[in-house]
């Protein structure tokens, strides 16, 4: 496949720790607004995947462009950030002596990458830009809570919204829904697949049922590479998938 008119293309990307294949001729193409789960066993790469994207790692060998023609293995950590490649890790960091609204309102100010200032002025337009981040995030009526008082769901889905505030064209998301209720984990599927569409989405997890009600595109990953891409019921009913992970 060329990588005109993708948003990501890996191409035969492969990254060894002492001799040890992470991630092994690893190939995987995503449009622009499409939302993509990745499931696969403990040590399949999921994460090194994400690290060789944001520039965390650098790969071994292969190709990495966003879209279609930036190549990705030549940038820095900052730089691709400030392409618009968000990364929400399973922690959430939130500032939690601040109210949610001041997190937004710094988020949004703040250039993409890590956020440093929380000196700034806000206009009209900011203010919209918050409430609808609010809304989509349903945190509304917490807006004057503090951070630290939120529930843990709560908190993910606050820096969800301090992703959002940058608006980036990718947001990988690493196992939102650890540690979160089943109330939870159906509304944070339910963000996701509010927020996809505006920005291509990449949500690496565990959580079968969770994987269910995002209703993406799967990529199965095992040893480095791709075992099976396509819809969760195709892959759950792949022999090879069930054998390395659904069937354990
Ligand atoms: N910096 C590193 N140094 C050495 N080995 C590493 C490093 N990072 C990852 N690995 C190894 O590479 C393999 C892939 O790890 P990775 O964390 O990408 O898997 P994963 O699919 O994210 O697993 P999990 O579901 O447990 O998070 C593992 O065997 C891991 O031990």
């Amino acid at each position: 496949m060329s990588a005109e008119d993708t948003l990501l293309y890996l191409d035969g990307v492969s990254v060894s720790f002492d001799g040890f294949r992470a991630l092994n001729s690893l190939s995987l193409v995503m449009m622009p607004g499409e939302m993509r789960a990745i499931i696969g066993p403990n040590g399949a790469g999921k994460t090194t995947m994400m690290d060789v994207i944001t520039g965390k790692t650098r790969p071994d060998h292969g190709t990495i462009l966003f879209e279609g023609a930036t190549d990705l293995t030549k940038l820095r950590e900052a730089s691709i950030a400030n392409l618009g490649i968000g990364r929400k890790f399973q922690r959430p960091t939130v500032f939690e002596p601040h109210t949610v609204w001041d997190n937004l309102e710094l988020a949004l100010k703040a250039p993409r990458g890590p956020l440093k200032t929380l000196t700034y002025a806000i206009g009209r337009d900011d203010k919209a830009r918050i409430e609808e981040i609010l809304d989509v995030t349903r945190l509304s009526p917490k807006r004057d809570r503090i951070a630290g008082s939120l529930s843990h769901g709560e908190k993910q889905w606050l820096e969800i919204g301090m992703l959002l505030a940058q608006d980036p064209k990718l947001l990988l998301v690493d196992e939102p829904v650890a540690g979160m209720t089943d109330a939870e984990t159906e509304q944070t599927a339910q963000l996701l697949c509010d927020i996809a569409g505006k920005h291509s989405v990449i949500v690496v997890e565990h959580d079968m049922s969770f994987v269910r009600a995002l209703g993406v595109k799967v990529t199965v990953l095992a040893e480095g590479s791709v075992l099976a891409e396509g819809s969760l019921d195709a892959v759950s009913a792949n022999q090879q998938v069930i054998d390395v992970y659904l069937g354990r």
